[in-house]
């Protein structure tokens, strides 16, 4: 399975459709609040429909029984990953996959990963704003060890923070990582970012890739490259 998970952070069918047409091969997508929010999760059918896998990045974060409410009615959706927020604390983590569990009809639930700090955040904001004191890394690490304490499969982190997770948490315990830039992009909203290459050599499992794909100006080709540094 590709290694290159592609943001579909688009706002209408005709859009998503029109940029999957493009590709000849089932590419790993993700959909997030954007494309939910816009069209429901009527688009997840059609995604799956069209032959790709899907990460569907909602990102749950609440008390306990209404996360487990909310992963009861995902886990049949036919995705491959779902997510929560690693603040929502260990409960919750554990509710989100005892949802799923009860959820999922065939007995086989879909992935679900933690979102450690989201790869917008810098360090001065998680001080400052958030309130957590010290370094990122620290606080990603600790993130990552209560997933994995509460049974999730992986979170959601940057490049920067993948090898000492999978050093704390298990080579099996997937990272999968947005803020991914090539070297001529811009940052745009992301603070922890990195290139495929860096994220290759750091050994993430995934990476995340919206915008340097969604708005180059031949995607199909820019996603190949990406890929291909990311399989090698
Ligand atoms: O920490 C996080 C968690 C999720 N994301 C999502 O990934 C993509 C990144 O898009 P780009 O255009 O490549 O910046 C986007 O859908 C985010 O919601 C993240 O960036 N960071």
């Amino acid at each position: 399975m590709s290694k290159t998970i592609v943001a579909l952070d688009f706002s209408s069918k005709e859009e998503v459709v029109d940029f999957l047409k493009q590709f000849d091969e089932p590419v790993y997508v993700k959909i997030g609040m954007e494309l939910t929010y816009a069209c429901g999760l009527e688009m997840v059918k059609t995604v799956k429909e069209m032959g790709h896998h899907i990460f569907l990045d909602l990102k749950l974060h609440d008390i306990p029984n209404t996360v487990k409410g909310g992963m009861k009615n995902l886990a049949n959706l036919g995705v491959d990953i779902v997510n929560v927020h690693c603040a929502g604390g260990i409960a919750m983590m554990k509710a989100a996959i005892d949802g799923l569990n009860e959820g999922a009809k065939d007995g086989k639930r879909p992935m679900c990963i933690g979102v450690t700090q989201l790869t917008s955040t810098s360090k001065e904001a998680m001080n400052n704003e958030l309130g957590i004191p010290g370094e990122v890394i620290d606080c990603v690490i600790k993130y990552a060890k209560n997933a994995k304490e509460a049974g999730l499969d992986g979170v959601v982190c940057s490049v920067h923070e993948a090898k000492a997770i999978h050093e704390a948490c298990g080579e099996d315990f997937l990272t999968v990582t947005p803020g991914i830039r090539l070297a001529s992009d811009s940052k745009d909203d992301q603070k922890r970012v990195a290139t495929p290459a860096f994220a290759k050599e750091q050994g993430c499992d995934y990476i995340v890739v919206g915008r340097s794909i969604t708005k180059s100006a031949n995607p199909v080709e820019t996603y190949k490259e990406i890929e291909a540094t990311m399989s090698k």
